[in-house]
C-alpha cells in the first residue's frame, strides 16, 4: 500500500515501565520501517537549549563570505562543502544547492583521546575558530543525539524480531557523521532542475534529521507521488537508509527524498547518519532471508559500502547501486 503521509510515533514509551507501551512502540516503527522508511520521532528526549546553540553556531558561520569557508575544506570526509560541489541525483542538472559542514565522531573534552581506527572512512574534524563557540555546541548537540539514537538500535532488532541486544556489539563504534546544511534562499527562476539536494537514500542505517520551519523535505511514495514532510517542531524525521535495507533483506524500506527549497527564505537543517560500526559486515542478516526470499546483497563491510557510496556522490567512481 501506497503512503500519503509521514507517521509521528511518540518516543516517551521508549522509558515507560509498562511493556505494553514498549510493544505498542515496537509496533509502530516496525509499520512505519516496513512501510513508509520514514517517521517523525516525538518525545526525544534531546534538549532544546543544544539545538539552539547549534543552530546559531552554524548561521553565523555559513553567515562567513566563502573565502572564509573555504579555508575549511578538506579532501577526505570532515569539513566544509560548497555549495553545488555535491550532485546527490546523477540525473539533476545541476549540483546541489546547499553547502554543509561535515563533522566526525570526537569526543567533547578537547583533551581526550578522539583517535578512532575507522579504516578507509577515518577522518580528522576540523573546527572553524569563527565562531569560537562552534565546537561546543556541534559537540554538545551531536553527542545528546548520538545517545538518542543508539537507543533506537534495540527498537529495531525487536521490531525485525531479533534479540533486544542484538546490534550492541555491532555498535560499539558506531559511524555517525553530522552534517550542518544550508540551503540558501531560491530567488532566481525555481523549477525541477534546481534542487536543495537531489533524489537519493541515505547510506547508513538510519538518519536522525532536525529540519527548521522552512519545509521542502519531500518523500517518494510507492505511486512515484512526492509526499511532503513538513517541519514539526520538537520532532526529528528518522529515516532508514541503505545500510539497513540491505542488512535487513530489505525488509526496512530506504525510500527516496529530496529537498526543495522554494522559498525566498534560506533553510537550515541537520542531518546524522548513525551506521554499524565500520568493521562490521551487513550482508543479509539471517533472520531475513529464506527459501523464498534469497539473500539480494553479498557480503560487504559498514566501511567499503559507504565509501563507494561517498565516492559515488563526489563523481570519482560510478554510482554503486544499492
Ligand atoms: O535537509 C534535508 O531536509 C534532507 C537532507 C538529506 O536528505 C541528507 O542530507 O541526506
Ligand atoms: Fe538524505
Amino acid at each position: 500500500m501506497s503512503f500519503h503521509a509521514v507517521p509521528v510515533i511518540d518516543f516517551s514509551r521508549a522509558r515507560s515501565t509498562d511493556p505494553d507501551e514498549r510493544l505498542a512502540l515496537v509496533k509502530n516503527i516496525k509499520d512505519a520501517c516496513t512501510n513508509v522508511g520514514f517517521f517523525y520521532a516525538k518525545n526525544h528526549g534531546v534538549d532544546a537549549a543544544l539545538l539552539q546553540n547549534v543552530t546559531k553556531a552554524m548561521k553565523s558561520f555559513f553567515a562567513h563570505p566563502l573565502e572564509g569557508k573555504q579555508k575549511w575544506i578538506r579532501e577526505g570526509v570532515a569539513g566544509y562543502t560548497p555549495i553545488q560541489k555535491l550532485r546527490h541525483d546523477p540525473n539533476q542538472y545541476g549540483g546541489d544547492m546547499h553547502e554543509a559542514f561535515e563533522i566526525k565522531w570526537e569526543l567533547l573534552d578537547p583533551l581526550a583521546d578522539s583517535s578512532r581506527d575507522d579504516g578507509i572512512m577515518s577522518a580528522t574534524n576540523v573546527w572553524p575558530d569563527e565562531p569560537p563557540e562552534f565546537r561546543l555546541a556541534a559537540l554538545s548537540y551531536y553527542h545528546a543525539v548520538l545517545k538518542f539514537g543508539l537507543s533506537i538500535f534495540p527498537l529495531f532488532a525487536l521490531a525485525l524480531g531479533l534479540p533486544e541486544n542484538f546490534f550492541d556489539d555491532k555498535t560499539t563504534k558506531p559511524a555517525a557523521p553530522m552534517r550542518l546544511l544550508h540551503y540558501p534562499a531560491q530567488t532566481g527562476i525555481v523549477d525541477d532542475r534546481t534542487v536543495g539536494i537531489g533524489a537519493h537514500t541515505d547510506w547508513q542505517c538510519f538518519t536522525l534529521l532536525w529540519q527548521d520551519e522552512v519545509g521542502g523535505l519531500q518523500v517518494l511514495n510507492q505511486d512515484n507521488k512526492w509526499i511532503d514532510a513538513p517541519p514539526i517542531p520538537g520532532t526529528f524525521v528518522v529515516n532508514i537508509g541503505d545500510q539497513l535495507s540491505r542488512w535487513t533483506n530489505d525488509t526496512f524500506k530506504s525510500t527516496v527524498h529530496r529537498a526543495i527549497n522554494r522559498t525566498n527564505v534560506e533553510r537550515f537543517s541537520i542531518p546524522i547518519f548513525f551506521g554499524s560500526d565500520y568493521d562490521v559486515d551487513i550482508a543479509p542478516i539471517a533472520t531475513c532471508v529464506s527459501e523464498d526470499r534469497p539473500a539480494k546483497y553479498p557480503s560487504i563491510t559498514a566501511a567499503e559500502y559507504v565509501r563507494s557510496r561517498w565516492e559515488a556522490a563526489h563523481g570519482i567512481v560510478a554510482s554503486a547501486k544499492a
